[in-house]
């Protein structure tokens, strides 16, 4: 967590920095996160989802909590427990573009490098992650396992 607090860190030398939670699962993530980077900030949330109990993702990402705060001029940091097909990204890119913020960067815990197609590249990454269900450490299959202090394959 300290090296990818210390690279977030040095990438933002100036300007308001707004980290943006995707709820639920980035939440063990983001409260380490946010500690380790050693720069004024804020914090919000941005809650959607698009698996419910599934394991492959239903295509459809719906935005069941929108940030309260101003977004526009400042720097938002992304942050996803895993990217895996890339659509919730992807979807959510488009969505936070509109809303003129000064830069928008991504950052997740995992990436499975599937998606092909991602128009933003993902610039902090914690692990790459194999290509299985994984669950623990905020990730959950039908709402379980959020709370397990690692990372674990369900396969
Ligand atoms: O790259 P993708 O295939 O779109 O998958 C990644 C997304 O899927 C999961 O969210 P989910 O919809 O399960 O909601 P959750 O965060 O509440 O678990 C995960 O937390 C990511 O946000
Ligand atoms: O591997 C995963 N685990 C939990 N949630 C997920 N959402 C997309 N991929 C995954």
């Amino acid at each position: 967590m300290k090296a990818l607090g210390d690279e977030i860190t040095a990438a933002y030398p100036d300007g308001e920095l707004l980290v943006l939670g995707l709820l639920k699962g980035s939440f063990i993530f983001l409260s380490d996160l946010v500690r380790a980077i050693h720069r004024p900030l804020q914090v919000d949330f941005l809650v959607a989802s698009s698996y419910g109990d599934a394991m492959v993702s239903s295509g459809m990402v719906r935005l069941l909590y929108d940030p309260e705060t101003q977004l526009e001029g400042k720097h938002i940091l992304l942050v996803e427990d895993i990217v895996d097909s890339g659509r919730t990204l992807q979807q959510l890119v488009e969505l936070l573009g509109e809303r003129k913020p000064r830069s928008l960067g991504i950052c997740a815990l995992l990436h499975k490098h599937i998606a092909s197609h991602l128009k933003h590249p993902v610039r902090f990454v914690g692990f790459d992650a194999p290509h299985e269900f994984l669950v623990g450490y905020g990730l959950d299959h039908a709402e379980n396992f959020r709370h397990l202090p690692y990372v674990a394959s369900l396969q």
